[in-house]
């Protein structure tokens, strides 16, 4: 990236820090709960999964927000959420300062069109039976109906080279099966792109690629990002893709457990600064990312009171972590803290972060003993 986009991305932060900048989309208090459908389920009286619990975040112009976290807290479901194509149970998407669900529905299938996704299986999401000339073309007839069909085929051709498939007149006639995972994934982002979107949600896009690849299309979407003013939404199990991602754009990592965003900020701030004690869990497993606390940590056992993580249809009282938090207090069962902010915009949902709280006089956590279930857990 060139330096002055990098500092034209600073600027903005310090503008959104100060508050002066207003989002591009603000997800508000975000509920995402699905009712579990099966019989046995409705029998048993089973609750809903909670896959996302009260989240909120503001994207901002340009923006790039890698979300981590394992499988199943809510990665996903967060993503399609901010892009429209998840409707929240609770909370509210707003889209340049309008409510996305209480617009109109044509005036949402125009907002839409600025809200794209490229998805980790690209030869799922490209129809086999269409070239790559007429997958491209689809959505240039659809939202620009007037265009000709010479000025279609050099923007189809401008496109391919820009998204490195050279010579474009050779790609253009090729099918998906003619084509290596990574131009599949090339195609699926330039026909994201043609939509010249205000948000791109890359829901592990590079997951599925060699490690040189993944690479190659990291550099590749931040490339593209300056090309189009696009922000990205970047998901990944992960964390060394999201530091590589958020780094080079200055971006933002958050990180998510059970369903909650329980720290977000700068890849200076999460790697080397963590503060939720499942941040802290998380680097641990991933010790080439922070060889400090590696060190510290070597040779013990993993940073959390038990291993087995909690069901999201029964997700523990108090903070989503306390069955697993070394750290937690008695009142981490009893109360679900909020995000806080430091003066430098790094937010962590733990009661450790404020200096007056009950936190500090409330009795440890009594360990569980082995074998004995924790309410909201499920053994593994
Ligand atoms: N349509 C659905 N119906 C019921 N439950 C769902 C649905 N979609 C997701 N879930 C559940 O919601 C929770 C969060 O899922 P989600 O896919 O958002 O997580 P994720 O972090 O993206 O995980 P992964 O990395 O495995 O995709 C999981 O428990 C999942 O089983």
């Amino acid at each position: 990236m060139s330096e002055s986009t990098t500092e034209s991305r600073n600027d903005e932060s310090d503008r959104a820090a100060e508050g002066e900048e207003e989002p591009l989309l603000s997800l508000k208090n975000i509920e995402v709960h699905f009712k579990q459908g099966g019989l046995l389920q409705r029998v048993l009286g089973e609750e809903a999964v909670r896959a996302v619990d009260d989240v909120s975040l503001d994207i901002y112009e340009n923006d790039v927000i890698a979300l981590v976290g394992e499988s199943g807290c809510g990665k996903t479901t967060l993503g399609k959420t901010a892009i429209g194509l998840q409707r929240p149970t609770g909370g509210t998407v707003e889209f340049r300062g309008e409510d996305f669900w209480e617009v109109p529905e044509e005036e949402r299938s125009e907002l839409r069109r600025a809200l794209q996704i490229i998805h980790q299986d690209p030869a799922g999401a490209l129809n086999p039976n269409r070239t790559v000339r007429s997958t491209l073309a689809e959505p240039l007839k659809r939202w620009n109906p007037d265009m000709g069909p010479g000025e279609r085929e050099s923007q189809i051709n401008e496109l391919l080279e820009r998204v490195g498939m050279t010579p474009a007149h050779d790609y253009a006639t090729r099918y998906p099966h003619q084509l290596s995972g990574g131009e599949q994934q090339r195609v699926a982002l330039g026909r994201a792109l043609l939509m010249e979107p205000d948000i791109i949600l890359a829901d592990e896009a590079v997951s599925a690629l060699d490690v040189s690849l993944r690479i190659e299309m990291m550099d590749l979407l931040l490339e593209l990002q300056d090309f189009v003013d696009t922000s990205y939404v970047f998901i990944s199990h992960d964390l060394a893709n999201a530091r590589y991602l958020a780094e080079k754009s200055d971006g933002r990592i958050g990180v998510m457990y059970l369903g909650n965003l329980v720290e977000i900020g700068s890849v200076d701030q999460i790697l080397k600064n963590p503060q939720h004690p499942y941040t802290k869990v998380m680097l641990w497993s991933t010790p080439v990312l922070n060889p400090d606390i590696a060190e510290k940590t070597a040779n013990q056992a993993p940073p959390v009171r038990q291993i087995d993580v909690p069901d999201p249809a029964d997700p523990p009282s108090g903070c989503p972590f306390q069955t697993r938090c070394p750290e937690a207090r008695e009142v981490c069962a009893q109360q679900d803290p909020d995000r806080t902010e430091t003066e430098d915009g790094h937010e962590v949902a733990c009661f450790r972060q404020e200096p007056d709280h009950d936190y500090w006089q409330s009795p440890p956590l009594e360990e569980p003993q082995p074998g004995e279930a924790v309410e909201g857990t499920t053994q593994n």
